[in-house]
């Protein structure tokens, strides 16, 4: 679930791009990238860090054009090399940069199609790299100089029969403009918006609205599965629906975890999704012990505040702050590497003594994945004084790998795999552990208006929307994704592309 952005605009974009990937930086820490274009030249910026740190005043400088397009990586596939940083980039032709968000599920088949048939070569082990190789390979059959609209629909109608797994996608093509796609199911998000100017209309494409929000660009709509979108650089915009749609199924756990809560995403707020699944929680825990003896409802901060204040309201209990985050420590879900992972919760988390001392407390989360935040949670809340700690997660169990761009490709490190609820309960020392149900957490985000009625839950059911998906091939991506095999994978490797400033 990394972060993309891509602008038309009128003036120099690179501040614009700037902001939103601030903005998104909580859809990847690891790495940050932008690259414009200007006078039919590119202009990169790329490396591992923080947007704060990557862009200093004289990278922002050289970045201008009015056009250009922006990533922040979560990486799934591949290395954490700051190789494979992105926007990534190909020469031939035009030019092409591309940044992703998603994971492809049949990389190793498209990789070897891309060396052996489009006789290409990708020097790293990014996904996202053979991605943009096939697109290139696929532009180039029109063997235009100048392409039209339909030109680039035909080439990612191609596209879209090559490639399988869950893909958003911004790409920039010298001298024309900027392309966007999302992948047949909609499992990974993207929409568009514009904002009026003196100078005439500019374009935003971005993972999440609230990249929109912050440079005052208005939400047209979410691209649908399967369509592209192409704007020119003069700001002409065409759509075109490439693949037809056999089930539209975004991924439930942007509305779990993933996205910012001021999103809105396939016409649904993720706010109030959240604030759903803690009144659907509160109905289970109801239901499960009309008699409770709850004394006070706490968060697990940042992103289980919604639901848990929710939650606390339908149950009629107090709601406190009850652990303090550090505002300078990120996601500790999305870092990499179990041990960074660890000592993270810690440092980012701290009781609040008075608000446990002999009470019963609920602690909600969003999710409980791997178990590392609830683990030290539960008992940091005992070393603080309480009685009886229960935990919720306003998520059902998550006990199956994910395939489309969340980096969980181990089951072995998931804590519910293959354990029910009170063998969770006990191997985390809560006195009473409550998942919501799968069904709960559907209709919770499932709006009125909305065109969405079904969801990728894979990571809760097992089952893979993209239907491609087998057992071989998740032993494959244990094999190469486990948390030791990562480690050894750090060497950094040279970055053979465009020169990145
Ligand atoms: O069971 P785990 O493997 O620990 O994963 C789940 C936890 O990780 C996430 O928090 P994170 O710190 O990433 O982000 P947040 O501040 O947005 O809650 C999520 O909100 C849960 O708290
Ligand atoms: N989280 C993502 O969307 C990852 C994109 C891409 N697969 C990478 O690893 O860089
Ligand atoms: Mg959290």
């Amino acid at each position: 679930m990394c972060g993309i952005v891509g602008i038309v605009g009128k003036t120099n974009v690179n501040q614009a791009l700037y902001d939103a990937l601030i903005v998104l930086q909580h859809r990847g820490q690891d790495a940050a990238g932008i690259v414009t274009c200007k006078d039919n030249k590119l202009f990169l910026r790329k490396d591992n860090g923080l947007v704060r740190d990557v862009f200093h005043t004289r990278h922002m400088q050289r970045l201008v054009g009015n056009y250009g397009i922006g990533h922040v990586r979560y990486p799934t596939a591949g290395s954490s090399s700051s190789a494979e940083a992105q926007p990534f980039y190909v020469n031939s032709p035009y030019g092409i940069t591309l940044a992703h968000n998603g994971n492809l599920t049949n990389v190793e088949q498209l990789s070897k199609e891309t060396y052996a048939s489009d006789l290409r070569h990708v020097n790293t082990t990014s996904d996202s790299e053979v991605l943009l190789n096939a697109f290139a390979h696929e532009l180039a059959k029109s063997k235009k100089l100048h392409l039209a609209p339909d030109d680039i629909f035909d080439a990612v109608t191609t596209l879209y029969r090559r490639c399988s797994g869950g893909f958003a996608v911004v790409s920039m093509i010298l001298g024309h403009g900027i392309v966007a796609f999302r992948d047949p199911h909609g499992i990974r998000p993207i929409v568009y918006g514009h904002r009026q100017t003196e100078l005439g209309m500019e374009y935003m494409v971005a993972s999440e609205s609230v990249a929109l929000n912050v440079s005052g660009f208005t939400l047209i709509r979410d691209l649908a599965p399967g369509e592209a979108l192409y704007i020119t650089e003069d700001g002409d915009l065409f759509t075109k629906q490439c693949v037809e749609v056999e089930k539209f199924t975004p991924c439930i756990f942007e509305y779990v975890y993933l996205a910012r809560p001021d999103s809105i995403m396939d016409g649904i707020s993720v706010y109030k999704s959240r604030l759903k699944m803690g009144e659907k929680l509160a109905e289970k825990i109801l239901r499960e012990r009309p008699n409770h003896d709850i004394d006070v409802v706490i968060p697990i901060p940042d992103t289980s505040r919604t639901s848990a204040l929710e939650l606390a309201n339908h149950l009629g209990v107090k709601f406190r702050e009850g652990f303090m985050k550090n505002r300078y420590i990120g996601r500790t879900f999305i870092m990499p590497g179990q041990a960074e992972r660890k000592k993270s919760v810690r440092q980012k988390l701290n009781a609040i003594d008075l608000e446990f001392k002999d009470k019963n407390v609920l602690l909600v989360d969003d999710s409980i994945v791997r178990g590392t935040t609830c683990k030290q949670i539960v008992q940091m809340a005992r070393d603080a004084g309480a009685k009886k700690v229960y935990f919720c997660s306003a998520a059902p169990a998550v006990r199956y790998p994910n395939v489309y761009g969340i980096d969980m490709p181990s089951v072995h490190e998931l804590i519910a795999h293959n354990r029910s609820t009170e063998e969770v309960a006990d191997l985390i020392g809560t006195d009473w552990l409550i998942y919501q149900d799968l069904e709960d957490l559907k209709d919770a985000v499932r709006f009125e208006g909305s065109e969405v009625h079904d969801f990728d839950c894979a990571v809760f059911d097992g089952h893979y929307v993209t239907g491609d998906v087998s057992a071989e091939y998740l032993n494959h991506i244990e094999e190469e994704r486990n948390d030791k095999m990562l480690n050894q994978k750090k060497a950094e490797t040279a970055i053979i592309e465009l020169h990145n400033n």
